[in-house]
């Protein structure tokens, strides 16, 4: 039986290199798959990990019918045996469900990778309705991790190191971001909960050093 299963997580978890090596797995044994990505870091049309590697894939325009694009495949002759879906929470709702039908009418293994929530804790569209409507919803098993050493499992936006709460939901980039640069944290709750980045931990404790408060 197909399924529609999501790979879940926060950013640097290593989902993308999983999505990488499903494919590898499944083309190392003669099956072919359509890789479906949305706004990757490394540009249009692109599937790529920070383990290096990266393959071609189709870019997933905002309004693309991911149905319909499988079905023209497949009645002009190409072979499509499973789909893999890598940046999913940046899909629309509509195009989840052209997915899940994608499993249902074509019987197809359908693969979706993606961020759960943005950096305000809210879940992004496409990964609530991937919520609603996986077969399976899968955590990824290599932890990433807050500066603290707990399970990291929320994402911060930063400027300059430090979280903000403010801003559009969708801005493409990266971990560890030099300096003045828009950047993400991966965090546990609470220390989301407080916004205390890596940056603002450091600061906060060697401030009673460098400010001493008397207590007169
Ligand atoms: N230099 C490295 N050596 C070993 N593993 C690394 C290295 N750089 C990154 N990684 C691994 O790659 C993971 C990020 O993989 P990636 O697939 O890009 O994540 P995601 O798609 O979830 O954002 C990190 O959690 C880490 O485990
Ligand atoms: C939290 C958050 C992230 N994004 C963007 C940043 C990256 O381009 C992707 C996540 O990629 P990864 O492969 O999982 O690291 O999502 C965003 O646009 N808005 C956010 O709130």
């Amino acid at each position: 039986m197909s399924e529609l299963v999501f790979f879940s997580g926060t950013m640097d978890c290593g989902k993308s290199t999983l999505a990488l090596q499903i494919g590898h797995n499944r083309s190392a044994r003669g099956l072919q798959g359509v890789i479906f990505t949305r706004d990757d870091r490394a540009g249009e049309g692109k599937l790529s990990s920070r383990l290096g590697l990266v393959t071609e894939a189709v870019e997933a325009n905002e309004g693309m019918d991911l149905y319909a694009y499988l079905v023209a495949q497949l009645t002009k002759g190409g072979r499509a045996d499973y789909v893999i879906v890598d940046e999913a929470q940046f899909l629309a709702p509509a195009q989840i469900d052209q997915l899940a039908r994608t499993v249902d009418d074509l019987e197809m293994d359908v693969f979706a990778f993606g961020i759960t929530t943005d950096f305000r804790t809210k879940l992004f569209p496409g990964s609530q309705r991937l919520i609603e409507l996986a077969d399976r919803v899968e955590q990824l098993q290599v932890e990433a991790l807050c500066w603290c050493g707990a399970r990291a499992t929320h994402n911060a936006r930063t400027i300059e190191g430090e979280m903000v709460v403010e801003g559009a939901q969708v801005v493409v980039g990266d971990v560890n971001r030099p300096a003045g640069e828009i950047g993400y944290e991966v965090l546990c709750r609470r220390h989301h909960r407080r916004q205390m980045t890596s940056v603002s931990a450091r600061t906060g404790a060697l401030s009673p050093d460098v400010l001493p408060v008397s207590s007169a």
